[in-house]
């Protein structure tokens, strides 16, 4: 099963006032479920808008995405972890904030959660004490005790140095055997695509330049050709 995202255009305000501008292009493409599809791009290519589009954050101006309204859960490039609750709160947070379970019932799922990717240790410690690999992992465990069929990944370490982006990806990598999870992820970093993605978006200027299966993208053959064309600019 797939879902299109057909002929999408975004556009958004200017500081000039009643003057807009085009931020995605007819942006067509399939959103292959329990996959993990990627978004490749320069800076101010649009990844950023079209994952905010899909989650709803940012209104379609015309063509369509697939309805995903409840099904998204996200992930943030600087956490938005919640600085006056502990780790455990931060991660139990979705469920209890919006009455659907109680907290304690939301807590003792949280703390499961923390000890299956042992981040137990971390509980009761609040944001600020946490590394930016922790706070990240809270974040992703913030999303997925949502149990939210797709998860959205906006850069997720891209705001985080060397050794922390080796536990985020490690995780991302377990997050994404879970089955039936969909995962769109929006990264610069080539070498952790490569290794976990199924499909490939490639976009420059509001504009699909590529979209393939990940093996297809990252054939060598294909190396001088679209990943250069990424990386140059
Ligand atoms: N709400 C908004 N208001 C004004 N301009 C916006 C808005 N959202 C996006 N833009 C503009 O749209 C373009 C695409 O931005 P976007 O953040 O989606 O790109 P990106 O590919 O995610 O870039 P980066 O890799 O730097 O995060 C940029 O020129 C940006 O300034």
């Amino acid at each position: 099963m797939t879902m299109a995202v057909k002929q999408l255009v975004v556009t958004v305000p200017t500081n000039k006032k009643h003057v807009t501008k085009e931020v995605l292009h007819e942006v067509s493409f399939d959103i292959p479920t329990a996959q993990v599809l990627t978004i490749l791009g320069p800076s101010g290519a649009g990844k950023s808008t079209l994952i905010r589009t899909l989650n709803g954050l940012q209104p379609v101006t015309t063509g369509s995405v697939p309805d995903l309204a409840g099904q998204t859960a996200m992930v943030f490039q600087h956490f938005n972890l919640f600085a006056n609750l502990t780790a455990l709160d931060n991660v139990a947070s979705p469920l209890y904030l919006t009455g659907q379970q109680s907290k304690a019932a939301a807590r003792e799922r949280a703390m499961t959660l923390l000890e299956k990717f042992n981040l137990a240790g971390v509980a009761t410690q609040y944001p600020s004490s946490l590394s930016g690999g922790q706070k990240q992992r809270i974040g992703i465990l913030r999303a997925l005790i949502t149990e939210a069929p797709v998860l959205l990944l906006d850069e997720p370490t891209s705001a985080l140095d060397p050794e922390s982006i080796r536990e985020v990806t490690d995780m991302i990598t377990e997050v994404a055997k879970l089955p039936n999870r969909t995962i769109i992820l929006v990264t610069h970093d080539i070498a952790f695509a490569r290794d976990i993605s199924d499909d490939v978006l490639l976009l420059a200027d509001g504009r699909v330049q590529a979209f393939e299966r990940a093996d297809d993208f990252f054939a060598p053959e294909q190396q001088n050709t679209a990943i250069t064309a990424f990386l140059t600019r």
